[in-house]
């Protein structure tokens, strides 16, 4: 009888190991859920870093992130993983295919440009290496593009008049409004820091009594800094791209590897089960049926043996399972840890360019783009709380002359003090944006109708009084204002056309004036 007692107490043993199996199972199951949310958590930094892109890969990447919080199994993943991967590629293409296309439009202007052949050889020699940095493909959509293939249409226009006339080489009136043209254009492009010294000579030379070469010398010099632009972008975006991809498909991998593991593992361990299964009801009817206690125990030591073996491969099964499991939770942690540094630095990189978007060159006041997103802003601000609302237009008086008499520098320079006192002038709800040329428009919330007038009229006779002196000659800058509030049920549109219409009525009433439509 002790010998079964001793048996049993060893089935009992045997028992509690396997019980301590299912714990490890359920560890294993556990650790599955992790890598679950590590996965969701790389969908979620993806997402962020996508958005915008593409609105089919917003939406797909949206939906797999819903998706993933209904998941048990990280496999189960896989199939949207791959839609992903594809929308991923496509996009990528598409902007190829774009960028492509520009290159071919300028290449084609450039072939054009070289079939003249009275063209002298500098210029020739410069389109020519111009050439040459075309015929590298381009990376990135980038919104000077369309500045280029204007550039270049002036660049043709210049050749095609100059070198079909009698007359080469002298300067003709129609020059000099592609030189002002130039200009205007210049002053409408967010140049980097590092570009402006360069760009404020060239906008000098513009405004001088330019020859016609140092007129083609100012389109080449704008286009090599344009092209240079979109050459450093197109790395940073490119990189991002590659990046992407290359994550997303490592992530791919370590989830089908797990899914093959799985699978594997699951297969031999239902194998194991039954085997251990069977010792055990082996055991059990050994214990049963056999009444030699010699013959018992020698059968259920054979038994004991087998399942002390079957024990011993589910364990080591289960610790290599563990041990594959925390690899590839390591290997995407990495990859998410690459991954997010990349978007991050892409983040920082867009954030200043959206930064350098809003913001005029020049004046460093928000630009016209920066004054549309706050005017549907305040208007919306308006409609919710009903509080007063104004537009007013300023305008620089006589600024031509300025620039006529002094140069045009000097006028860049009027331009900026200017805009400095408009902006000391107001306070940090209200809003000061150049419009474009000598022209600003300034957004006044919470304005007593009683207190307007005043209140313009303080900032006309501010720059008024602003001491300019150019050539040692003292000159008083003047501008006007026209304004009008938000009524009824108008747009604020229509308010900033009657604030314009007011302005107008201002610069024919001798200007230096503010007229506010009521
Ligand atoms: N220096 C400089 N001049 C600019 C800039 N943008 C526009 N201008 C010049 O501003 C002048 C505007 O001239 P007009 O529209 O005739 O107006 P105005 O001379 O101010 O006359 P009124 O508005 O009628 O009082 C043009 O000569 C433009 O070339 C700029 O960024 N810098």
């Amino acid at each position: 009888m002790k010998d079964s007692d001793a048996t049993v107490s060893q089935l009992n043993l045997l028992k509690q190991k396997l019980h301590s199996a299912k714990t490890a199972l359920d560890e294993i199951n556990e650790d599955r859920n992790t890598k679950l949310q590590t996965l969701l958590q790389f969908i979620g930094h993806l997402s962020l870093a996508c958005k915008g892109q593409n609105l089919e890969l917003d939406n797909k990447l949206a939906k797999l992130r819903h998706k993933l919080n209904t998941f048990e199994r990280v496999d189960e993943a896989l199939p949207e993983l791959v839609d992903v991967e594809r929308l991923l590629k496509g996009q990528y293409n598409h902007v190829m295919v774009q960028l492509e296309e520009s290159r071919a439009g300028l290449s084609r202007v450039i072939r054009q440009i070289q079939r003249v052949e009275s063209a002298p050889d500098r210029l020739k020699k410069e389109i020519s290496y111009f050439k040459q940095g075309l015929s590298k493909p381009f990376h990135t959509v980038w919104e000077y593009i369309p500045k280029v293939e204007q550039l270049i249409g002036f660049y043709e226009l210049i050749l095609q008049q100059e070198f079909t006339d009698e007359h080469r080489l002298e300067v003709q009136p129609k020059h000099r409004q592609l030189a002002h043209e130039l200009a205007q254009m210049v002053s409408e492009i967010e140049f980097r820091k590092d570009q402006r010294d360069q760009v404020l000579v060239i906008k000098e030379l513009l405004a001088s009594e330019l020859e016609l070469d140092a007129l083609l010398d100012a389109y080449q010099t704008i286009l090599s800094l344009l092209l240079d632009n979109i050459a450093r972008d197109k790395t940073a975006s490119q990189e991002f791209l590659y990046a992407l991809n290359d994550a997303i498909g490592a992530v791919r991998e370590v989830v089908t590897d797990s899914h093959n593991q799985v699978q594997r593992s699951e297969q031999l361990k239902s194998q194991l089960n039954r085997e251990i299964n069977a010792n055990v009801d082996r055991a059990d009817d050994a214990i049963a049926e056999v009444d030699d206690i010699t013959r018992l125990k020698q059968q259920l030591t054979e038994e004991l043996n087998a399942l002390k073996l079957s024990l011993a491969r589910k364990e080591a099964l289960e610790q290599r399972e563990q041990a594959l499991q925390r690899k590839s939770i390591e290997t995407m942690r990495k990859e998410l840890d690459a991954l997010g540094n990349e978007a991050k630095s892409y983040k920082e990189r867009l954030f200043e360019q959206q930064k350098l978007n809003l913001l005029d060159n020049l004046t460093q006041l928000p630009n016209r783009a920066a004054l549309e997103e706050r005017m549907e802003q305040e208007f919306r601000n308006h409609k919710r709380h009903k509080n007063p609302l104004w537009v007013a237009v300023a305008d620089i008086d006589h600024f031509k002359s300025i620039n006529d008499s002094f140069g045009h520098s000097t006028g860049d320079k009027t331009l900026q003090v200017i805009a400095m006192a408009l902006k000391n002038s107001f306070r940090d709800t209200e809003f000061v944006a150049r419009y474009g040329g000598e022209e600003f428009v300034l957004l006044l919330p919470d304005v007593a109708n009683k207190d307007i007038a005043a209140l313009l009229n303080r900032v006309r006779e501010k720059i008024k009084n602003i001491p300019f002196k150019f050539k040692n000659q003292r000159i008083t800058v003047t501008v006007s204002i026209g304004a009008a509030q938000v009524s009824g049920n108008e747009h604020i549109q229509e308010t900033f056309e009657r604030a314009d219409a007011a302005l107008y009525k201002a610069k024919n009433e001798s200007r230096d004036r503010v007229i506010i439509d009521q």
